[in-house]
């Protein structure tokens, strides 16, 4: 947990210098609308200072002519220069207020829009670049991290940086300066009664400080009550058919349910407290205006002070006392802010574990020749998957993988596709190591088709250009054409075309609303698109009933023609149709040659299982 979560405005201080040290030139973009809304927030401050002044004009005025002569109405006013009448006076200072006031209505106005507006642009701005970077992070990140959480950082922490910007940073800057400049106006007014006043002030700052901290211990309990429910949610609401199939609904309610009354238990607490902290404000501002009333009173009947100026003196004290209570709110949001800053932070901070190395070039068209040279790979420190493994696939071959599950068979699909790189030894593509090529000139030259293909919730259309790479070189989508080229060497054409929407059909999250067949055939179109000279085929057959079973396998034909495929699976009639087959074992290859070679004329004995149907 950040620092900054842990200790109240203090704490979040160091966070909320990371923050904005890392999104410095984001905020800089906008200087001017930055410089904008502080001008206003001066000018919002001066008028707020300005406000009770005709007021205290008027009281003086009145004060005077009534002391004076009550029948004096309409004679000058004594001690106010210029001013020939006190109705005058009284006009000219209701106007003067009437125009403090909408002139500082203006100006909070001005400030709010601008820093809203600011905030806004550099949050959606880093909101996409957090995004972005996400997607380029390793798998051994997106393995380590709950999807949930980094849904909650790119979503709700950048909402509560939003928030944090405009309902709290910036009333409290205007509070503070507001405060200070208060203070100094009534020091020159009256240091004696000033001193007074700040008496009460260190009082207020150990309550405030006091119930602060607590208010925040509690809000953040809440915070991460509110995290663990938003990571059940999208675990459970991603894998409806897991949920639904082992009757899991009651368990998991139950869970929700016990984590849901934990923020509710939490969110009353925070609420008692700062309704607390709000109350014991109010008496410390009525103690504070009592003082001020009984010793103001006496330097006014002193002549130290004239009544106008105390009517002032009361005024600010008002005003600048009653934001105050509102202080626990403030530090708290900043405090959740600069901890949501630091979460984001964090995430963009998190290098890509595969990258481009300084030197890597662009990788030409591949013609396909494959080679795992002594590759070592594991997932965890010290337990290897992959323990030395040699392989030569020439061009435009067609390779299967067979081997026991677990044997490592996807691991070497992966480090195909540079998902990962090995720990030791080798992988070359037409004899270039794989770490030699730039990732995206590489990665787009291999098309996958896996057993559980995840289309998008977005249109068949948009799913199968997905798989284009960036044809153009300027983001600009792959022609109409292309599309149904793909979708009829996949076989998906005419089903497609059958749809009310056609092309155009939206389908639901991860391919829900389309049979396992259909998926897999816009998976298939999708993959031909890329146009790649490899292809990986990883249990693309597997889980499909016999009928569509043949449409795909024809589908996965066609589009394999001509390239280098690697199939991978435990189909032995599968496996029987390449040129090649590798069986694999416990990391290593165990047997290579023609499927004749491998399967009739078996010398280990393992592989005799192979012979009499599927690889177990
Ligand atoms: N993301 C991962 N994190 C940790 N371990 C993994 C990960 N993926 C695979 N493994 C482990 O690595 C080993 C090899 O897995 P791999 O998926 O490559 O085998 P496979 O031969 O394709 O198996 P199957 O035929 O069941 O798909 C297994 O022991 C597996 O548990």
């Amino acid at each position: 947990m950040p620092a900054s979560a842990k200790r109240g405005l203090s704490g979040a201080l160091p966070g909320l210098r990371r923050t904005l040290h890392r999104f410095r030139h984001q905020v800089a973009a906008e200087r001017k609308l930055i410089l904008v809304g502080l001008l206003a927030l001066f000018a919002e401050v001066a008028l707020r200072l300005l406000e009770p002044w005709p007021l205290a004009y008027v009281i003086d005025a009145i004060v005077a002519a009534t002391g004076a002569d009550l029948a004096t109405r309409g004679a000058p006013v004594p001690g106010i220069p210029g001013v020939a009448h006190l109705t005058v006076l009284l006009i000219i200072c209701a106007a003067a207020l009437v125009g403090v006031v909408a002139l500082r209505a203006g100006a909070a106005y001005l400030m709010t829009v601008c820093f809203a507006l600011a905030g806004n642009r550099v949050l959606t701005r880093v909101r996409t670049e957090l995004y972005g970077h996400l997607n380029r992070l390793s798998l051994r990140f997106h393995e380590s991290r709950r999807t949930g959480d980094l849904v909650t950082r790119v979503t709700g922490d950048i909402g509560r940086l939003q928030e944090a910007t405009v309902t709290a940073a910036i009333p409290l800057a205007g509070n503070v300066i507001t405060l200070a400049g208060m203070f100094v106006v009534i020091v020159i007014m009256d240091w004696q009664l000033a001193l007074a006043v700040a008496v009460v002030f260190p009082l207020f700052l150990l309550i405030g400080g006091r119930l602060t901290r607590k208010i925040n211990s509690v809000s953040r309990g809440q915070r991460e009550a509110e995290g663990a429910l938003a990571s059940l949610a999208t675990e459970s609401l991603g894998a409806m058919p897991v949920v639904q199939s082992y009757a899991l609904e009651s368990r998991l309610e139950q869970r929700f349910g016990g984590s849901s009354e934990r923020t509710l238990a939490d969110g009353v607490r925070a609420k008692k407290l700062s309704a607390g902290l709000e109350r014991k404000t109010d008496v410390l501002v009525g103690l504070a205006t009592g003082v001020v009333l009984l010793l103001g009173g006496h330097r006014v009947l002193a002549g130290a002070l004239t009544p106008g100026e105390l009517t002032v003196f009361l005024t600010y004290l008002k005003t600048a006392f009653r934001p105050l209570r509102d202080i626990a709110k403030y530090t708290g949001r900043i405090a959740k802010a600069a901890a949501s800053g630091e979460r984001i932070v964090d995430l963009l901070d998190t290098r890509p574990e595969i990258v481009d190395a300084p030197w890597a070039r662009p990788a030409p068209r591949f013609r396909g020749l494959i080679e795992f040279r002594d590759v070592v790979f594991g997932y965890r420190p010290g337990r290897p998957v992959l323990k030395g493994l040699n392989l030569i696939i020439p061009p435009g071959r067609r390779v299967a993988l067979v081997g026991p599950s677990g044997a490592g068979k996807s691991s070497i699909a992966g480090l195909l596709s540079r998902l990962r790189d090995p720990d030791a030894g080798q992988v070359l593509i037409d004899g270039r190591d794989l770490r030699d090529l730039t990732l995206d000139s590489a990665r787009s030259q291999v098309a996958v088709v896996l057993q559980d293909s995840v289309l998008f919730a977005d249109t068949i259309r948009a799913n199968i250009a997905f798989g284009a790479p960036d044809v153009y070189g300027d983001g600009r989508p792959v022609g109409e054409e292309w599309i149904r080229w793909a979708a009829r060497l996949a076989g998906a054409d005419q089903f497609i075309q059958a749809l009310p929407q056609g092309y155009d059909t939206v389908i639901g999250e991860r391919g829900a609303t389309l049979s396992g067949g259909q998926r897999q055939r816009i998976a298939i179109a999708r993959a031909a698109i890329r146009n790649a000279p490899i292809v990986i085929l990883d249990e693309a057959m597997t889980g499909l009933d016999p009928g569509t079973e043949a449409e795909v396998a024809a589908a996965l034909r066609r589009l394999t023609e001509g390239r280098t495929t690697l199939v991978i699976t435990h189909d032995l009639d599968a496996a029987r149709d390449a040129d090649l087959v590798f069986w694999i074992d416990e990391g290593r290859v165990v047997r290579a040659g023609t499927p004749t070679a491998v399967f009739d004329h078996p010398t280990d004995p393992r592989a005799l299982s192979l012979s009499k149907g599927r690889v177990r």
